[in-house]
């Protein structure tokens, strides 16, 4: 079924009036640039230690001078919390609306330069695109929330509904200096919000080989994640005499079981199932009866699944592997080997049950497991006629992206600073306005990661779009009967 934004009737709210989503060519060349020069400081995080510090108060003093009446008009107000990260609250001009938050990142992961095209903190514009680390993974958000606003406050729009915009600025690593930090003023301050908007998913295009149309997948819950590390301590000594075990072996040994012994598969309790379901009526014939009769045709469905990494990591608990250390020298045998792996939990599973069976699995009493970070997967946020939050990003993509038929909810495999927000909100959403093929998926993190000029230009209208809707909500005809 292609469910329609019910709770939205798309009448103008008295008293303000619609500005149309139109930029000048001077303003388009403008917004280009500006997303050029955020690419351009290279405001990495390492680890939760390490950053560049230097490139993320450089990245503060940017948005200043290239957001000028943001930074001036008297109902928006900035502060920097936790050091480097950005909230900035607009105030509405209708204290009875309950505010909302647009929520994005600023710091990025590290890229090297040898395997791109093009340096990745060149923003250089080639064929049309942006290139650089950041274009999709996060900067694209942060610039078009901001770019959105400047627009808006220079054609003099105010806001009905308050809302705030906060700038993480260490969201791949934990988001707990930037992201934990907004949460916890807000909640100090007494605020709860109506729903907020992350990064997270995308209009997806290509993921599924007979699934011909792209559609609009808004993330209303994450997987969890635990960072594990594990260890082996055994006796050093001379190489030319080597005992018959080494840690390097043992360890290698447990993590090569790992990798050859997948989590179970979960699609039967999964959010995966609803998606498909929505998206049942775009197959072709069998695969749209196949769909709507998953009753039957689960464990073919299920298995299906498995075939692609994405989908796969939708149906199950997943395991990477990512650093592996041990050894100083070619003829010293190390005591100690560690590997450290990333693991996404499957919603139907929790910390307590995965690490049992990675337990299970390496069962060797030799290998120590490390916890280093664990949480649970999100709550799933309401996607019904009422949720305003998910209703208000629906109706804006049919307005934005007529071509796209269908809206889903979805679940998001990566991990977002929105989890830091579940004591402000039960809405949190997933959702970039941006086409995603699997190549782009790939380059996020990757390499010669990319957005189209175009692409960013619909971002800004997408947002710019999203405020003005979010001022003229008008609760369902039903609800107001029952008043
Ligand atoms: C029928 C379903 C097909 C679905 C295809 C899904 C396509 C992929 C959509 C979204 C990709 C997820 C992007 C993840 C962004 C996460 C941001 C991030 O890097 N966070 C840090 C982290 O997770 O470590
Ligand atoms: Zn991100
Ligand atoms: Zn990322």
């Amino acid at each position: 079924t292609v469910s329609r934004p019910m709770g939205l009737r798309g009448k103008q709210q008295q008293g303000t009036s619609r500005i149309p989503s139109q930029f000048h060519k001077e303003e388009r060349v403008a917004m280009k640039e500006a997303l050029k020069g955020a690419i351009q400081i290279p405001t990495v995080s390492f680890s939760p230690k390490e950053s560049n510090t230097t490139a993320l108060a450089e990245f503060g003093e940017y948005i200043r001078k290239v957001f000028p009446t943001v930074f001036s008009t008297s109902c928006v107000q900035h502060e920097v919390v936790g050091e480097y990260s950005h909230l900035f609250t607009v105030q509405g001009l209708d204290p009875s609306l309950q505010p909302y938050m647009l929520l994005a990142h600023f710091d990025v992961v590290p890229a090297s330069e040898e395997d791109w095209e093009v340096p990745p903190f060149s923003g250089l514009e080639r064929d049309g695109f942006i290139y650089g680390r950041g274009t999709l993974d996060n900067k694209n958000s942060v610039m078009a929330i901001l770019q959105a606003l400047e627009l808006l406050l220079i054609r003099n729009y105010i806001p009905r509904r308050s809302f705030f915009i906060a700038l993480g600025h260490d969201e791949e690593v934990s988001g707990m200096n930037g992201a934990q930090k907004i949460s916890a003023l807000l909640q100090a301050r007494g605020i709860q919000l109506a729903f907020l908007v992350d990064e997270g998913s995308f209009i997806v295009d290509g993921f599924i080989p007979s699934l011909k149309k792209p559609f609009a997948m808004i993330s209303v819950s994450e997987k969890g994640a635990i960072n594990l590390m594990l260890q082996v301590n055994m006796t050093p000594g001379h190489s030319s005499a080597p005992p018959k075990e080494t840690s390097i072996g043992i360890l290698a040994a447990a993590v090569s079981r790992l990798e050859q012994a997948p989590m179970p598969n979960m699609f039967g309790s999964g959010s995966l199932k609803t998606t498909l379901q929505h998206l049942a009526n775009e197959f072709p014939f069998p695969t749209n009866l196949i769909l709507s009769n998953l009753w039957l045709f689960q464990p073919l469905v299920s298995r299906m699944m498995e075939r692609n990494y994405v989908t796969n990591a939708m149906v199950r608990t997943t395991i990477a592997l990512t650093m592996f250390n041990a050894g100083v020298k070619v003829n010293v045998i190390p005591s100690t080997a560690q590997a450290t792996m990333n693991i996404r939990i499957h919603p139907a599973q929790t910390v307590q049950e995965v690490l049992e069976l990675v337990k299970n699995i390496v069962a060797d009493d030799r290998v120590q497991f490390h916890v280093l970070s664990a949480f649970d997967s999100l709550p799933v946020s309401p996607s019904d006629d009422q949720a305003l939050g998910y209703q208000l990003l629906h109706q804006t993509i049919r307005s934005v992206f007529p071509e796209v038929s269908v809206v889903t909810p979805g679940i998001c495999i990566g991990n977002t600073d929105s989890r830091h927000f579940t004591n402000l909100t039960t809405g949190i959403y997933r959702f970039n306005p941006l086409y995603l093929q699997p190549q782009d998926f790939s380059s996020v993190h990757g390499i010669n990661e990319k957005i189209s000029v175009q692409a960013y230009e619909t971002q800004v209208k997408f947002i710019f779009e999203l405020i003005q809707n979010a001022d003229t909500y008008q609760r369902p005809v039903s609800d107001l009967h029952e008043l």
